[in-house]
């Protein structure tokens, strides 16, 4: 298949691209490099444009025929969206409807959309699944689900096929140590944990030591990038089979404290790792853990990396010699 892979410079489109070509699909990459690395898609054809450049998306569907096409473009820091929500709607919505302009008009009908957690909110239930409540508490959570809201207009309108796949914590490396996550600044849980492992300068801060969990620390349900990327290869095969716009969970069913995480992390680098209790950080929902069970019924998706500890032994092949 030809796919275009928008924001495949990113951590988990750069694992895409690679899955794909593994598999000897024909990929082109389209990505601004506002967060994404050109060295994370190697040798693989990228145009450098922006989602909100009406005119270059128009050139990229004139150049090139797709039978698909996955979008992992957004902006995604939660306290970001809350503090400049007027970008995080113009980068993730408007560009979003501009690429779905551009697909319509070059007629190109199937779509996998990377959703996240984050359009639950603070849900009350333990285990969530897609038929939760959506109450996203911050401006990034609410141009998501905005998007999954044109995405069944869409479907209705315009025949468009997609499959939205909410990812919960995405985590881990190919596990080549090629590519991996590179985020400045780095906000996410386990580079930061395997960065304090890498310099004993940078002290891992722990935001919350008093919610209501085991340990007083938020819980997470952290799933591999690859396994990401073989649940958006499954979502293609879905859409050849099925019309209208899908949603699916994307997690591992199990949920980990910040300290559970900086143990596994401690015990798969060696190092005791030192970290110091913070304030809570906004926006943080206690607990967020997924049921995938709809992925893998309707799917057939299983995740390969279910121990947290091969998903952190993977990180640390990457960060112990990051490239970009
Ligand atoms: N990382 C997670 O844990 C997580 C969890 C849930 C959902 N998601 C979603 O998955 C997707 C990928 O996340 P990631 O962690 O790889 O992020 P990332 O920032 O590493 O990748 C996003 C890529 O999109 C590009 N991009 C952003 N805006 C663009 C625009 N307007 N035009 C062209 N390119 C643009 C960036 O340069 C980058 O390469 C995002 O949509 C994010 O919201 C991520
Ligand atoms: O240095 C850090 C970084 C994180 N945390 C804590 O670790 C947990 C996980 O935080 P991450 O930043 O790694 O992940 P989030 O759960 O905040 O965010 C992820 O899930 C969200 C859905 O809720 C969004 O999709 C977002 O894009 C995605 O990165 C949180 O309790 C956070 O407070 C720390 O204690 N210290």
């Amino acid at each position: 298949m030809r796919i275009l892979v928008c924001g495949g410079a990113g951590y988990i489109g750069s694992h895409m691209v690679g899955y794909l070509t593994a598999l000897e699909h024909e990929v082109v990459v389209y990505d601004n490099l506002s967060t994404g690395h050109r060295a994370a898609v190697g040798m693989v054809p990228m145009v450098v444009g922006d989602l909100l450049d009406p005119a270059s998306l128009a050139a990229l569907f004139m150049a090139h025929r797709f039978d698909a096409v996955m979008h992992f473009c957004a902006r995604s820091l939660v306290g970001e969206s809350v503090d400049d929500p007027y970008t995080y709607y113009q980068n993730n919505v408007v560009g979003t409807l501009n690429l779905l302009r551009a697909m319509h008009t070059a007629g190109i009908d199937k779509l996998v959309f990377s959703s996240t957690a984050a359009v639950y909110g603070a849900p009350q239930t333990g285990v969530i699944d897609e038929t939760c409540p959506v109450e996203p508490i911050n401006p990034y959570g609410a141009s998501k689900l905005m998007v999954e809201r044109m995405l069944a207009d869409a479907a209705k309108a315009y025949g468009l096929r997609s499959v939205t796949l909410r990812y919960f914590n995405a985590a881990g490396a190919d596990p080549s140590g090629e590519i991996g996550e590179s985020h400045e600044p780095e906000t996410h849980l386990i580079p930061n944990v395997l960065r304090a492992a890498l310099c004993s300068d940078s002290v891992l801060k722990v935001f919350g030591g008093d919610y209501a969990t085991r340990d007083g620390t938020c819980v997470r349900d952290y799933v591999h990038v690859s396994d990401l990327a073989s649940a958006h290869m499954k979502a293609i095969e879905f859409m050849a089979g099925h019309d209208g716009a899908h949603l699916f969970n994307l997690g591992n069913g199990k949920g980990f404290t910040v300290l559970e995480v900086i143990g596994a992390a401690r015990r798969v680098t060696g190092v005791n790792i030192a970290f110091e209790l913070a304030p809570r950080r906004m926006g943080d929902p206690p607990v967020l853990v997924a049921s995938s069970a709809k992925a893998h019924d309707l799917l057939c998706w299983t995740p390969a990396f279910t121990e947290v500890d091969a998903i952190i032994e993977s990180a640390w092949r990457w960060h112990k010699q990051m490239r970009y």
